[in-house]
């Protein structure tokens, strides 16, 4: 007798390499398996003859009328038989597959799939189908190792031993609320449907129950955050003010509003787990500079993670200038991989001894040998490149620092429930006041001269342009060559001036030259790939020019176009393309019209459809097997507020109604994907 738990060893059939192709689809267990749902069902079509078209395909079911007859013709064979439907008679016919014939008696019930011979009332048989079940053939997601047929089989072996011992994940009076079937039901439905309702049905349910799942996992999370008793920060509000009034600009209504909400969190005794999410350019940096420099006049440290260096060192640069700026004398310093072995032997210990008050850097700050004299804050920049467990890793040695994660990836509000469930959410939606709008062309490749001859008046100017070649995926050599190609053209049209190259071959060293000479505007052109994507700020660049700009999506398009217009000058977005597909024209058409992220990121999600994995992995929302988060946010609304009322109530986890859902969560917690 097979239980749930049971390895799916012990089915036969399943042997070591099996074994490991069934791991490679998430199936280590009985109970993996027979939550490994089918995708969709081919609907065989149950009909009449007489409703029936010539040609099609179609599952007929009746009485077989005379015995089945194998006759053979050379290596060949073909196995007839009557069956009777209604009152009419169809003669069927199989080729090759001789053990039909054992398996039909005249008298006997049977259904069968294949082509019809309207002229001929004949049925050229393809498969025999389970009788007493419903025309429906579950079609299973499959990899190269494990066909759909193979699940299928193994399912039905499995469900053999453990259908009705399944115990349902969602509590008894949510699915009464929202007629849900239990657990039973459901899988035995999204496998062996009687019809299509049925099956929508139990899709209905394993949706729900998904969401939910998903959503109490986010809600522990949160309670384990608020458990991790956080430290209040004793920030001095008067250095805080004095700091603001020696900024260089006044910070906008919106941008004191999140710093509100920071500081709030920053002087609860409560570990802080903040989300920022701001459009490019909205000023997310200075915001987090206070809060940072909140924790140093608490007398603590902070450290800001950015996801490459090039953005770290940016960040330390910006940060050192604020504060600098403002007359503040704080030690900020950037770790890089670069690093000679005794300067970061000197750096690590100024950080334990707290000399250090802001550490910048990339990855390399969750190595072990990192250790803070006492760390009250950690910013980490564009937050769905690092995942849960890595934050998690900042933890590890007893720290355990408020987080502030930011991000400019607009997250189109319907899926923001999903992709920032377990985190307070603070948005930055209005820019900085004297911006001018971006002005933004399209331009075919027969009008890059007008455009370059643009870029020359507004150079002579005073102003600076980044000119992007797209990244060449299937070649890193291409890729190089096509900036090249630009640089050396550039150098002609532009002999008076300095012209730049950046692309992924350079050294971080290189890299980060060129960018302080760029800053600097040592630099008047920078020709660069897409390494220059995120998070660079040279405010008086205001030219952006993308060749083959239909190569690029459009949340990498607002992020290119996001390094103009961060100062006072008109800034302008060139896009040179010569589009070959609708869906690349509509791309760059929506540049033009909007230079909102939001508003981008929710034509995108459209343009793109919701079954696209790829982009919503892009954006950081997990996947789900069965329920789409957008198309079905209205559940997945519901089933985070049940989650959050389920977890508030004392005790919920001891209640005998909840077991199943508890013990499920934490088996499954340790290889969740979602959270990595
Ligand atoms: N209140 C303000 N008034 C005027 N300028 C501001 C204000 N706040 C920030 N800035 C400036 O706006 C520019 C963009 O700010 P910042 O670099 O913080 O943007 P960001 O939100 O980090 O954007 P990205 O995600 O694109 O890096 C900077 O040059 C910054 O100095």
């Amino acid at each position: 007798m097979i239980i749930l738990a049971d390895n799916v060893n012990v089915l036969p059939g399943v042997g070591p390499k099996r074994l490991e192709a069934l791991h490679e689809l998430d199936i280590f267990t009985i109970e993996d398996l027979i939550s490994y749902f089918p995708f969709r069902y081919e609907d065989l079509g149950e009909r009449l003859p007489s409703e029936t078209l010539d040609g099609e395909k179609v599952t007929f079911k009746g009485i077989v009328s005379t015995p089945p007859v194998v006759s053979r013709f050379g290596k060949k064979n073909q196995t007839r038989f009557g069956l009777l439907i209604d009152h009419e008679n169809v003669r069927v016919t199989f080729f090759n597959q001789p053990w039909i014939a054992q398996n039909i008696d005249v008298g006997q019930e049977a259904a069968i799939y294949g082509t019809y011979n309207a002229a001929k009332a004949a049925l050229t048989g393809m498969k025999m189908i389970n009788a007493s079940a419903d025309a429906l053939d579950p079609i299973y997601p499959a990899s190269k190792q494990v066909s759909g047929k193979t699940i299928r089989h193994l399912v039905e072996l499995a469900w053999a031993d453990v259908r009705g011992t399944v115990d349902s994940l969602v509590p008894e009076n949510i699915r009464t609320k929202y007629r849900l079937l239990d657990r039973n039901q459901q899988i035995e439905n999204m496998h062996f449907p009687p019809d299509m309702p049925a099956a929508k049905a139990a899709r209905r349910s394993s949706a729900f129950e998904e969401f939910f799942v998903f959503q109490m996992r986010l809600q522990l999370l949160k309670l384990a955050d608020q458990n991790f008793a956080g430290e209040a920060v004793n920030y001095d509000s008067e250095a805080l003010r004095a700091f603001e009034n020696q900024l260089p600009y006044t910070l906008t209504s919106v941008q004191h509003k999140v710093i509100d909400e920071i500081l709030q969190d920053q002087k609860r005794p409560r570990h802080m787990n903040r989300l920022l999410q701001g459009d490019v350019g909205s000023g997310k940096t200075v915001v987090a500079a206070m809060a940072m420099y909140a924790a140093v006049t608490g007398g603590l440290q902070a450290v800001m993670m950015a996801p490459t260096e090039i953005l770290a060192q940016q960040h330390a640069i910006n940060l050192s200038q604020l504060f600098d700026n403002a007359g503040l004398s704080l030690r900020i310093e950037l770790l890089t991989s670069g690093l000679k072995v005794t300067a970061r032997r000197q750096l690590l210990a100024d950080l334990v001894s707290g000399e250090i008050d802001i550490i910048v850097g990339t990855h390399a700050l969750l190595q072990p040998d990192v250790a803070f004299h006492h760390l009250g804050l950690a910013v980490i920049d564009e937050q769905h490149r690092f995942g849960v467990n890595q934050r998690a890793k900042l933890r590890e040695n007893g720290v355990n620092p408020d987080i502030l994660a930011m991000t400019a990836t607009p997250i189109p509000r319907t899926l923001s429930i999903t992709a920032y469930g377990e985190m307070d959410v603070s948005v930055i939606d209005q820019l900085p006041s004297g911006r001018k709008t971006i002005q933004t062309t399209r331009l075919s490749h027969n009008q890059l001269d007008q455009a370059i001859s643009f870029v020359k008046t507004q150079i002579d100017d005073g102003a600076q342009a980044y000119i992007v070649t797209p990244l060449i995926e299937e070649s890193e050599t291409l890729d190089v060559q096509n900036a090249t190609a630009m640089y050396e053209t550039m150098q002609l049209e532009f002999p008076q001036y300095s012209i730049g190259l950046l692309h992924g071959r350079l050294s971080n060293e290189e890299k980060k030259v060129l960018m302080a000479d760029f800053k600097a505007n040592r630099i008047q052109i920078l020709v660069a790939t897409t390494v220059i994507e995120v998070g660079v700020d040279v405010p008086n660049a205001s030219i952006m020019l993308i060749l083959d700009a239909d190569r690029f999506g459009l949340a990498q398009l607002h992020q290119l176009r996001g390094r103009v217009g961060r100062g006072t000058r008109q800034s302008y977005t060139m896009l040179i393309a010569d589009p070959k597909t609708d869906y690349g024209t509509a791309r760059l058409d929506a540049m033009v019209e909007t230079t909102d992220g939001f508003v981008l990121a929710q034509r995108d999600l459209e343009l793109r459809g919701s079954g696209d994995i790829l982009g919503t992995k892009q954006s950081g929302v997990p996947e789900f097997a069965v329920g789409d988060p957008i198309k079905d946010l209205t559940m997945m609304e519901i089933a985070q507020q049940e989650a959050i009322t389920l977890v508030s109530q004392d005790d919920w986890d001891q209640h005998p109604d909840n077991q199943a859902l508890v013990d499920y969560l934490s088996r499954t917690m340790a290889r969740y994907r979602h959270f990595d």
